[in-house]
């Protein structure tokens, strides 16, 4: 068998994006197309110069402080929606992580450092504020790009106001010898997009429209976006919701982050009826979001990647 050069995600830059130059619209066209089709393909997408690598080592070192308080510290960190207190599970030992929801209030931000540090740690409270920042205009950026490939930008407006964020911090240890090397389970994920950072350990894995697994490396200041199942519901199966995993390999801890956009609970997710047509029957019934959530976060269900389909996918024959 020849050897086959192993599979890169597409690597999109965004830096080009900000410049007031003449050429900026035909940058975004160009932009607009390459997210397009990744998000099509691949269900996801490498962003490259999103922030400076200052900002980048600022919070890496803020996230390192953070895990490394004590847990009676970290457990202080609790809250009724699941994945923003502090998690730690049997089911996924080398993973831990706490969450700050919607990261852009100044309030929220100041309130997590307090409770973690509380003399203040302000260096952690502005770098986490500055970064939340950037990652949202990205996120931004990239759900524009997206409505306008499908003709669907009057919808925008409204579907950025019934959006939410969780800024998630993840740390995974490094496996013993008798354990196993997965740090976060085989998964879709089900919001609507996530922006990830993982540092230079790697261990991100994502799994290809062929199966194939793709172990992801990226520049120190680069991101990953990710595709989730609510996107996937709202352009009625327009894009692609990568699957994917974290496996621990040597004997480093890692950390990662992520901007989670979710739909706010109790916003009903369905498909423009401008997506749907004769070839594109609805492949989704209309949908709760917070109702899908207690659904998914059973046991039987969390690891599924057809717990969407399950929930609320329209069995074909009935059409
Ligand atoms: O830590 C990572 O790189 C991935 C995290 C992830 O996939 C998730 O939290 O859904
Ligand atoms: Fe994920």
């Amino acid at each position: 068998m020849g050897s086959k050069a192993p599979i890169k995600l597409p690597v999109i830059d965004f830096s080009q994006l900000k410049t007031n130059n003449p050429n900026s619209l035909s940058i975004w066209e160009s932009t607009k197309t390459d997210v397009f089709y990744a998000l099509q393909n691949y269900g996801c997408f490498e962003a490259s110069s999103v922030v400076s690598i200052e900002l980048q080592e600022s919070v890496n070192d803020a996230l390192k402080q953070l895990f490394n308080l004590p847990l009676e510290t970290k457990l202080k960190n609790t809250s009724e929606t699941v994945f923003h207190g502090y998690v730690q599970s049997p089911k996924v030992p080398l993973y831990e992580s706490m969450g700050i929801g919607n990261p852009f209030v100044p309030e929220n931000v100041d309130d997590f450092t307090n409770l973690m540090w509380p003399n203040d740690n302000p260096t952690f409270r502005e770098s986490i504020k500055s970064y939340s920042k950037k990652l949202r205009e990205l996120d931004e950026i990239v759900k524009k790009m997206v409505f306008e490939s499908l003709g669907l930008e009057n919808y925008y407006c409204e579907q950025m106001k019934s959006t939410s964020y969780l800024l998630k911090v993840m740390k995974y240890r490094a496996p013993e010898a008798d354990e196993s090397d997965v740090g976060l389970h085989t998964h879709t994920d089900t919001n609507i997009m996530t922006i990830l950072h993982q540092d230079e350990i790697g261990g991100l894995e994502i799994q290809m429209k062929n199966d194939e697994w793709v172990r992801v490396k990226v520049s120190p200041n680069s991101f990953i976006i990710v595709a989730g199942e609510t996107f996937n519901v709202w352009t009625n199966r327009r894009l692609h919701a990568a699957t994917h995993r974290v496996v621990m390999k040597g004997e480093k801890e890692r950390f990662s982050i992520g901007l989670f956009s979710v739909p706010k609970w109790d916003k009903i997710i369905k498909a423009p009826e401008e997506m749907v047509d004769e070839e594109h029957p609805l492949l989704f019934k209309p949908f709760d979001y917070g109702e899908f959530f207690k659904f998914f976060i059973k046991e039987e269900n969390i690891n599924d990647k057809f717990a969407l389909e399950k929930y609320c996918g329209v069995p074909s024959l009935n059409l």
